[in-house]
């Protein structure tokens, strides 16, 4: 018999699409934005389906540990994948979205078992969910404080509680936990080659956008409704979508017109296009990337903001010194391949996926970065490395390692940034959590040559 979930995301059931896609990401690997995207515009799910379909897997993905804690104790004997996943899905609805009546989700779920499986998988989904609604959930509380009430009620890990612990404190690892399940806000950058932001901002506003100022970074706008992709403004190319704290690296590079840039970790060209507005377009801006195929969203992006001085190339950044002169560039970003354990909020199946020994992979590839950085920067040029993790080995624990293997570089306090009150400063390093101002969790330090 055929117990497995059909293929097709999209049968006009909305529950049924976020169980495909939650499927898709636990076998697969998948990223939940990228699916739930792809799977918007591919069958061209109408507005008042999609805001639903975004609740459901992100809700259930943000919250599966707390989920399985609910479920456990009503389970017995071993159950398949994807009836796991539905009951996630249906508890989700009965304890979060309180506005759903409880029998409606359990008569979806049943229906969606009959479809999906065999017969006897209906009355097993039924009789679990009917019995959660009758006795209730078991509470958080009956958890001892400490690592696992953490892991369980965050939904996070507990090596990585542990980990985050070890690095930030019970407290503030609490409150990042926390944080992580937040839903994200929405930022746009303005481009100032083209505009201002008191110049945009009106303009969203006319288009239905309610807006206000970012927390630390001039050109940031921050959008409270709607979707600032679907409007004339970024159709125009006056705004690029990018969180705030990411806006960061490229302030701390300090650029200036007619400079000569390296981007080494440049795709899909968020930071590098920050380089060429803040540039005025004047200039030459070197974009590379590892992946042949996502030079492509360089070039869109560029082109939709009319930017250009950039020149995209790909192949292996850490080979660069075979392409470029020693000391060549006024600035290199290396904006390097990390943990993401910072965009937890935006990608959550990351939480999950990661484990311990991928972070010595991912310090050797930075480290390497980093070694081709200070041979092609000038004697008088400086090097921003940044990350999108909180994870110390690939951020302040990389910069200490690469400042003592070479004593003639030496960090630098970042500019632009330094003076920012919001923006607390570690001997000249600057570690942004989402806690901080409600953006994602990102990494920036500065280097030049002594
Ligand atoms: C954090 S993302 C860069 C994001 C980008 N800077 C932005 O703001 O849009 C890291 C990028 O590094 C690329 N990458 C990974 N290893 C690389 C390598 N050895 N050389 C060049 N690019 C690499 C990945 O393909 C990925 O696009």
């Amino acid at each position: 018999m055929n117990n497995r979930p059909k293929k097709k995301i999209w049968n006009g059931n909305v529950r049924d699409a976020a169980l495909s896609i939650l499927m898709e990401i636990n076998n697969n690997q998948a990223y939940s934005n990228l699916l739930l995207h792809r799977t918007i515009e591919k069958y061209g799910i109408e507005a008042k389906d999609r805001g639903l379909l975004t609740e459901l897997t992100y809700g259930t993905l943000q919250h599966r540990m707390t989920l399985d804690y609910y479920l456990e104790p009503f389970v017995r004997g071993k159950l398949d994948g994807w009836v796991r996943e539905l009951l996630r899905l249906s508890i989700y609805q009965i304890v979060y979205l309180t506005k759903i009546p409880p029998h409606a989700v359990v008569h979806e779920a049943v229906e969606i078992a009959k479809r999906r499986g065999h017969k006897r998988i209906a009355p097993t989904v039924n009789g679990i969910l009917r019995s959660i609604l009758r006795s209730g959930v078991r509470p958080l509380d009956d958890l001892q404080d400490g690592v696992t009430k953490t892991a369980i009620e965050t939904s996070h890990p507990e090596w990585l509680i542990k980990r985050w612990t070890a690095q930030f404190g019970e407290e503030e690892t609490t409150i990042m936990a926390h944080e992580n399940n937040q839903p994200p806000v929405m930022t746009v950058r303005v481009n100032a080659v083209k505009t201002t932001p008191e110049e945009v901002a009106s303009l969203l506003e006319s288009e239905g956008i309610e807006v206000r100022k970012g927390e630390v970074v001039p050109e940031c706008i921050v959008t409270t409704n709607g979707n600032p992709a679907n409007t004339e403004v970024y159709k125009k190319g006056l705004v690029t979508i990018q969180d705030e704290s990411s806006m960061l690296p490229v302030l701390a590079l300090d650029v200036a017109p007619g400079m000569k840039v390296l981007d080494m970790c440049a795709a899909p060209g968020g930071k590098t296009t920050h380089i060429a507005e803040k540039m005025n377009d004047d200039g030459e801006v070197f974009a590379h990337d590892i992946h042949d195929h996502k030079l492509a969203l360089i070039e869109a992006n560029a082109k939709r903001l009319g930017l250009t001085s950039i020149q995209t190339k790909s192949g292996d950044s850490r080979k660069l010194t075979d392409l470029y002169a020693p000391a060549s560039f006024d600035r290199i970003l290396v904006d390097a391949p990390c943990s993401g354990l910072g965009v937890i909020r935006r990608k959550p199946e990351i939480k999950y996926n990661k484990t311990e020994a991928d972070f010595a992979g991912l310090t050797s590839i930075q480290s390497e970065l980093l070694e081709t950085a200070r041979e092609l920067i000038k004697p008088d040029g400086l090097i921003v490395y940044s990350t999108c993790t909180v994870e110390h080995s690939e951020n302040k624990g990389m910069v200490d390692r690469f400042l003592e293997k070479h004593p003639d570089m030496e960090k630098v306090p970042l500019p632009q940034l330094k003076e920012n009150k919001k923006l607390a400063m570690d001997d000249d390093m600057l570690q942004v959590l989402p806690q901080h101002f409600g953006s994602d969790g990102f990494f920036v330090a500065a280097f030049r040559k002594k």
